[in-house]
């Protein structure tokens, strides 16, 4: 089943049970849902086949970043597993990326392929930590750019960038932005955020949420909440 909805329900949970009842809660037509690193290294493929099963298409957020052979073939693991979108870290370089691509084209496989640029999660002060100079900002279109050239569909940015990113990478590149909290949230270990409303007004093509839905004391009225918020627009 696919939607014309921007949002991705984020199923960071421990066990494959406890990610089904949520799923079971949501419905495929109004959301997507993504699964990371958490819950694929506990429950492997069989997340992927239940949540396909009951009519979700699946962003399998596993961050690829190595050699370019081993990505590529990773990313072609996935995809052959049937996700709608993967991805893989931009500061992996061009090379990198182009043989993920190449891959993906070599089998006829359409999965969106996209590449995060820096986490959401990350200040200036803990980007210069790495050794990275550039403003923040600068460096999120540097590997934008990287990506858009090196044939990803989009790429995983904060909606603080999306406008930048549309300016600089159009409209049709994906921007795919965690780092949601609407009002009601609290900001957790994100730190580039905005809200469901101010993303998609800025120019996100997605929002992916996890913790104000899936933490939420009652995570139906909070994505309820979250919907109003984006209908109200
Ligand atoms: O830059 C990034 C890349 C990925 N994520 C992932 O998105 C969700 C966000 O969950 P919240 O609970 O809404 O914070 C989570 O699975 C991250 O691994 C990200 O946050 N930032």
């Amino acid at each position: 089943m696919t939607t014309d909805s921007p949002l991705i329900i984020a199923l960071d949970y421990p066990s494959l049970d406890a990610a089904l009842c949520m799923a079971d809660r949501l419905d495929p037509e109004r959301c997507r849902v993504k699964v990371g690193k958490e819950l694929f290294t506990r429950s492997g493929p069989n997340v992927l086949e239940a949540l396909h099963g009951r009519g979700f298409e699946v962003f399998l957020d596993l961050k690829f970043h190595d050699i370019p052979n081993t990505v590529a073939a990773a990313v072609l693991s996935a995809a052959e597993l049937g996700v709608w979108m993967v991805n893989v870290h931009a500061s992996g370089g061009a090379r990198m990326m182009q043989a993920a691509r190449e891959r993906l084209d070599q089998e006829g496989l359409e999965t969106h392929l996209i590449a995060v640029t820096v986490l959401t999660s990350m200040t200036q002060e803990e980007l210069a930590a790495t050794g990275v100079d550039a403003d923040l900002e600068a460096h999120v279109e540097r590997l934008a750019r990287l990506a858009r050239n090196s044939g990803m569909d989009g790429v995983v940015c904060s909606a603080r960038e999306s406008a930048m990113l549309k300016r600089a990478c159009g409209e049709d590149f994906l921007k795919v932005t965690p780092g949601i909290r609407p009002s009601f949230a609290q900001a957790g270990d994100q730190r580039r955020i905005m809200t469901p409303r101010e993303a998609i007004d800025a120019g996100s093509t997605h929002l992916v949420i996890g913790r104000p839905v899936t933490q939420a004391e009652d995570p139906m009225a909070a994505l309820a909440a979250i919907e109003q918020e984006l209908a109200a627009g």
